[in-house]
């Protein structure tokens, strides 16, 4: 795990633990074992500690967190790199993270390659960096940029980290030749100025400011999540308190976060998110032995709201993009959005001039779908209407070649439907991105029965490609985010009728940890698209919903959202939805009371009277229906695991990481309790089908013990 090996004066102690070189008990007493050896031959008069393969260090081995702590402890070992008196210097190449990086900091220099990036993540964990980190940080850069980088976990490029202080020489050429150079430079020099442990905290005389200042900021972007702000309180103590008695503070909380249910979801996170790369078909094809179509070029079928938003991620990465319209006004339109998305990414300095002017020379735009004949992908993202998408479809098939893949982002048409206009349903598959597209991390990729695995690694790489995450589902109508999404939307307008506010209903979710509540997704998304989904339901069933339908499929109707659309109220977009904004497009939502006089006149026409909606009801009204669903979908293999329902609302909707997704969440609220709630709702409200508890559910909650998620699906099929 550490490879220990000499050059002339020079120990050079190599972390070998692939795939990132965790931290695990073998590397740390591989350190441990490394560094007594060279502090005891005399023939060594420096050390250097590097990592074989693509990264320094990723840091602790987060598998080993639950387990009881063996082998020596990593400030144990820090602590004897620093006291070596031989110079011991850190090379850092690909990532130091975490522990990694507070190894770094033991050292007495670090070296990096211009491309390495260092950072304490661990806030993202729920946790603070555990090893002196929070002690050592603000000892080699300022305290503000300590506060910043430990309770934001946001990785440093290795020239910032060069200005931080954090590093002291960024190399050219060969790392481990550099880092042989550097050792033979500073070789017999004292290293005792070089011992963090000894040195003042740097801007210890502003703390007071920077830590306030920092506190606003971390409560106001993170709300109800404690890790960044006890992250704060521990770097706070390195300027407060004397080193060792800092360590133990930062010791103590570390250990309070460790034990908190926000690290075990966390935690929980982590692994799942990588679980869900790692796909797989009914048919046994799967990531492992599936590869993709190489793509190079791409289509975009519309150019709307998601259009841009989907054309926006392929052009800053470098796909060059035919964008296709239906008429050359709305194709003017569209590239003009999305300049002005650029422009605006130019203004808050995500990207650079050049960049931007590189991604619009990328755009073809055209009216003649014929342009599409060569391209490797094609997106389509048209109004959501299943007459028009098979149309599209029909010609796509005419069109491109037959390599193609023909993605479509529809939100809740089944790709069943959609691929069966085409005489190739293999290459059809749905690609579900979440608005704003160019903003919102998750593609929810949707196969049919009949898509290939091929088509599938297609788009999953996609995503990694723009930078998504993403996630496998068997089609249905709605998928998974939207079906279970759509349950909230109905609760909330029912309880909006009942006696509540789109303020009130928004208010409770976001104290809950959403960054937003549902009403404001909706405007987000548009009052349109719901409408749509709705009337286009109704009309396959040859039924007509107006302002006075009470009851649709057998199920209780609130027309409200039907009023907001036919008042042109369509959400962000046009200004107005369930709140007002400064101007079409804007993002202030500000309380309407024309919203307030309709939603009370809407409640007087229907003869109900308005209530007060406790906060409790609120909560699990708009939650419970959604993880119900949550259960229906695993039950029918929509979604193959609980973790990827969880990954989905994370990054589809925003749910708090912390809180681990609506079906974590309810693990740890406990299945039998969330189901007693359920049944209690299905009583009040029978007609509302979402309120009929899953099969699933209901045997997990009676299980003699709780079930942990991780076995959810197994302990099911072991029941059928
Ligand atoms: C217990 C008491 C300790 C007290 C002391 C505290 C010490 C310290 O302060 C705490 C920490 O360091 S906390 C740690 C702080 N550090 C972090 O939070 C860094 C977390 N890691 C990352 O951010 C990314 O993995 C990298 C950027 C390193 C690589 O990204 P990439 O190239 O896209 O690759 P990828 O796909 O992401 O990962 C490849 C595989 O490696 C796996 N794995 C990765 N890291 C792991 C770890 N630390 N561990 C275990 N496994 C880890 C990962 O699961 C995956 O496995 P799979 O089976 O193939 O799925
Ligand atoms: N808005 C959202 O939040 C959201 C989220 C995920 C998925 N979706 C889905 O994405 C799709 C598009 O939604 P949107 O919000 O971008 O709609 P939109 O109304 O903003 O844009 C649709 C665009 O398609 C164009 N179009 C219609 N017929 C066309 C044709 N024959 N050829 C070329 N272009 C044509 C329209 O002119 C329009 O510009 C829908 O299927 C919707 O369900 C929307």
């Amino acid at each position: 795990m550490v490879d220990y090996r000499t050059q002339g004066q020079i120990a050079i102690l190599e972390v070998n633990n692939p795939p990132v070189n965790a931290l695990s008990i073998h590397v740390r007493k591989g350190l441990d074992d490394g560094i007594s050896r060279a502090v005891r031959d005399p023939s060594v008069k420096a050390v250097i500690v590097i990592g074989k393969g693509r990264t320094f260090s990723s840091g602790a081995d987060i598998k080993e967190f639950n387990k009881p702590q063996e082998g020596p402890r990593l400030t144990m070992v820090g602590k004897k790199l620093e006291e070596s008196d031989k110079p011991v210097v850190a090379a850092i190449h690909g990532t130091c993270l975490g522990g990694g990086l507070e190894i770094a900091l033991f050292c007495h220099y670090r070296i990096a390659v211009k491309s390495a990036r260092v950072g304490f993540p661990e806030v993202l964990l729920g946790i603070l960096p555990g090893a002196a980190g929070t002690q050592r940080l603000p000892r080699v850069t300022d305290v503000a940029v300590a506060m910043e980088m430990i309770s934001t976990g946001k990785h440093v490029p290795a020239p910032k980290a060069l200005e931080y202080g954090i590093l002291d020489k960024i190399v050219q050429g060969d790392l481990l030749e550099e880092a042989v150079k550097f050792a033979k430079s500073v070789m017999g020099k004292p290293v005792q100025p070089c011992r963090l442990s000894d040195q003042p905290v740097k801007g210890a005389d502003r703390l007071v400011q920077v830590f306030d200042a920092a506190m606003r900021q971390v409560k106001q972007r993170q709300r109800g999540f404690m890790a960044p702000v006890v992250c704060l309180k521990a770097v706070r103590s390195a300027a407060e308190l004397p080193y060792n008695e800092g360590l133990l503070r930062e010791n103590t909380l570390f250990t309070e976060l460790m034990s908190s249910s926000q690290c075990a979801a966390l935690r929980y996170a982590f692994f799942a998110e990588r679980a869900a790369q790692r796909w797989q078909l009914p048919s046994g094809a799967s990531a492992a032995n599936t590869k993709p179509v190489p793509v190079k070029s791409t289509g975009v079928i519309g150019a709307g709201t998601m259009g841009q938003g989907i054309a926006i991620c392929l052009l800053r990465v470098d796909y060059p993009v035919i964008l296709v319209e239906q008429n050359q006004k709305l194709l003017d339109k569209g590239v003009e959005m999305i300049q002005l998305a650029f422009k605006d990414a130019v203004r808050r300095k995500l990207m650079t001039e050049d960049a931007m002017r590189h991604c619009m020379s990328n755009i073809s735009p055209t009216v003649d779908m014929q342009q599409l004949a060569n391209v490797d992908l094609v997106i389509e993202a048209v109004y959501e209407n299943v007459a028009l998408k098979q149309d599209i479809f029909r010609k796509l098939d005419v069109i491109c070649k037959p390599s193609a893949v023909l993605c479509t982002n529809t939100s809740t048409i089944s790709i069943d439907i959609i691929a069966s206009a085409t005489k190739r349903p293999g290459s059809v598959v749905g690609t579900h991105f979440f608005a704003p597209a160019h903003i919102m991390r998750l593609l929810e990729n949707v196969y049919s029965k009949d898509t290939s695995a091929q088509a599938v690694a297609t788009v999953m790489d996609l995503g990694k490609k723009i930078g998504k995450v993403s996630v496998l589902v068997k089609t249905c109508h709605g998928f998974v985010a939207n079906r279970m999404f759509h349950h909230q939307g109905q609760e909330a307008a029912l309880m909006l009728e009942e006696g509540a506010l789109p303020e009130h209903i928004d208010k409770v979710m976001e104290d809950f940890g959403m960054s937003i509540g549902p009403m404001k997704v909706s405007d987000l998304s548009g009052v349109d698209i719901g409408w749509r989904i709705r009337h286009e339901v109704a009309k396959m069933e040859g039924v007509e919903l107006t302002s006075q339908t009470r009851f649709f499929r057998g199920e209780r109707y609130c027309t409200l959202p039907d009023k907001l659309y036919e008042l042109g109220r369509l959400g962000r977009k046009t200004g107005k939805g369930w709140y007002r904004y400064e101007k079409p497009g804007g993002r202030v939502a500000m309380v309407d009371d024309e919203v307030t006089n309709l939603i009370k006149k809407h409640s007087a026409e229907m003869g109900i009277e308005r209530r007060g909606i406790s906060t409790q009801e609120i909560q699990e009204r708009i939650l419970y229906p959604a993880i119900n669903e949550g259960f229906r979908i695993l039950e029918e293999g929509v979604a193959a695991k609980p973790e990827d329902i969880d990954v989905i609302w994370w990054y589809g909707f925003s749910f708090p990481r912390y809180m681990g997704g609506p079906m974590f969440h309810a693990s740890q609220v406990g299945l039998s309790k969330v189901y007693e709630r359920i049944c209690y709702y299905h009583q009040n409200f029978p007609y509302s089908s979402h309120w009929v508890p899953s099969d699933l559910l209901r045997k997990l909650a009676s299980a003699p013990s709780p079930v942990p998620i991780s076995q959810w699906m197994s302990y099911s099929q072991s029941k059928l």
